[in-house]
């Protein structure tokens, strides 16, 4: 009671259903996530209904309405510090994803949260320079350079999609999902812009990003502090955004699509909603 009355006082002080709210969703574990790797392999060839009626729905600049900076865009982009070649400043995504992010952003204001997005349209050419370029150099820095190209190509794999020859030139059967403005990479902040802690920055491609990293560190040990506040947030990220529909990438905390091949092949639904969205670019 006293606590509600605070509240009307101040107006900034949390209420106790917010309360209640996010003690509920830190702590409701995640699905068994190793089965879903398992599940998500071959996404690639998963059926897409090329004549959906989402086929012509618009793209929308994220950065209108919702907080975020383009990664790849920005210089101060850490692991990389430099801007990627032919990245681009905007955060499209397809008018119902932005829809469904903005009924989330309602649900974590009210709680003090906001979200804040690192990318969502990826153009080809990133997406190759990472997959063909950044991430292989850097894999035959650690694993050494003897490494065959077959394993090469699935280690990077792990972490980064295949590209295309170009953004114009995708096959539409099996475009890269940051081509189709389903897909978007994300985390939450305060509305202060400060992040909640999520154990690991933006697009370190290790097993830390394995959204259940923290749960299945949980059962082999203790988990400090900051390693329960990491295992907490990406609940919190994973349950507000699956609660609208979303599937999350199980390899990467940050990921999450709605429409695109991963999310059909993951939710079982028979063909993904869209393809390559390059062509509605403005
Ligand atoms: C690594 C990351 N930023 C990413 O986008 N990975 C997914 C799988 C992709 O390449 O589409
Ligand atoms: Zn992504």
């Amino acid at each position: 009671m006293r606590v509600e009355y605070i509240v009307k006082l101040k107006g900034t002080v949390p209420c106790l259903a917010t309360h209640d709210f996010l003690k509920t969703v830190k702590n409701k574990e995640l699905p068994n996530m190793d089965s879903l790797r398992q599940k998500k392999k071959g996404y690639r060839a998963h059926p897409i209904e090329l004549d959906s009626s989402h086929r012509n729905e618009p793209l929308i600049d994220l950065r209108l309405h919702i907080t975020g900076i383009n990664h790849y865009f920005r210089e101060d982009n850490p692991p990389y510090y430099f801007s990627i070649p032919s990245a681009i400043s905007q955060l499209w995504v397809r008018e119902t994803v932005f829809k469904k992010l903005k009924r989330i952003e309602q649900k974590l204001r009210k709680v003090g949260l906001k979200l804040f997005v690192f990318d969502a349209y990826r153009p080809v050419e990133v997406q190759n320079y990472f997959h063909d370029v950044w991430f292989p150099e850097y894999l035959k820095e650690v694993l050494g350079h003897d490494i065959s190209e077959t394993e090469l190509r699935q280690e990077v794999e792990k972490f980064w999609a295949k590209g295309a020859v170009s953004s114009r030139e995708v096959d539409l059967l099996s475009p890269p999902p940051h081509s189709t403005g389903a897909a978007v990479d994300l985390c939450i902040c305060r509305t202060n812009n400060e992040s909640l802690f999520f154990g690991g920055i933006f697009d370190d491609v290790t097993e830390s990003a394995y959204t259940d990293y923290f749960e299945q560190l949980q059962n082999r040990r203790r988990l400090t502090f900051s390693e329960t506040e990491a295992l907490q947030n990406r609940r919190l990220l994973y349950w507000i955004m699956t609660d609208e529909g979303f599937v999350n990438n199980p390899s990467e905390w940050w990921h999450f699509s709605y429409g695109d091949q991963m999310w059909a092949k993951l939710t079982d639904t028979p063909a993904a909603i869209y393809s390559s969205a390059w062509w509605l670019l403005p």
